[in-house]
């Protein structure tokens, strides 16, 4: 009997599968974060290491992804330079059956969604555990918010009508507030249903002065490879 591919090897399929359709020679790349989106830029080293493919240059969204890219020898420059992006690769926690996406419980929500929206092409890599019937229900939706009065951001996030009962928890990192690369600090919001419209929660999140980004991302994807027991497949919007 065959043995049941185990997580990390769905993850891998997705990895590779987004970067042997979607990268070629000569493009700018945007590197995502996370356990799923390593392997797509472990295949990318791959490629540029075999000469199977030349001339790119990427983008990562995290100083982990940066760390693993220059460990691979994949030439990195910024979004001042190179601020149109031809793909990016990346995870996500949640997709939904529209394939809009919760991000972020890695913590790298707001320099993935910088780079991610200058992208032609956003293709995201999942194993099929994060397809979801709505947005928000398995697990955290993170917010970045500022360090400075951090409370009164939470507070405030609480009483958005769009998520009006949601719970409230600052990330912890052992005994210390989870920091971000950027220095900042992460609100996850825990709801009991789906959040309803997650366009308005949305702009209702974004209009607080002192969030910083959220981890929605709603009409971003261009295409969402699947890895699940019956295979991998792609959905498009
Ligand atoms: O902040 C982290 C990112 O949004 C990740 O892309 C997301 O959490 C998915 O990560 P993983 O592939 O490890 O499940």
């Amino acid at each position: 009997m065959a043995v049941a591919p185990s997580v990390d090897e769905l993850k891998k399929l997705t990895g590779y599968k987004a970067v042997d359709d979607y990268v070629k020679s000569g493009m700018v790349v945007g590197l995502g974060t996370g356990s799923t989106a390593a392997f797509a830029v472990e295949r990318l080293g791959q490629k540029l290491s075999s000469g199977e493919l030349s001339d790119i240059v990427a983008i990562p969204t995290s100083i982990r992804t940066k760390e693993q890219a220059e460990s691979l020898g994949i030439p990195l420059v910024q979004l001042d330079t190179h601020p149109v992006l031809d793909v990016a690769i990346d995870g996500a926690d949640e997709v939904d059956p529209d394939l809009n996406l919760v991000k972020g419980r890695g913590g790298a929500l707001l320099r993935e969604k910088m780079v991610e929206v200058q992208a032609k092409k956003f293709i995201v890599i999942v194993d099929e555990s994060k397809l979801v019937d709505g947005l928000g229900i398995s697990g955290a939706m993170p917010v970045e918010v500022t360090p400075f009065c951090y409370q009164f951001n939470l507070d405030r996030l609480l009483n958005l009508p769009s998520i009006k009962g949601c719970t409230a928890k600052l990330r912890m990192d052992a005994d210390k507030p989870y920091v971000t690369d950027n220095d900042n600090y992460i609100v996850d919001l825990f709801f009991d249903t789906p959040i309803k419209d997650a366009a308005l929660a949305a702009s209702e999140i974004r209009s607080l002065v002192g969030i910083v980004e959220h981890g929605l991302f709603l009409g971003m994807s261009s295409a969402v490879i699947i890895a699940g027991k019956d295979g991998v497949y792609v959905k498009e919007p």
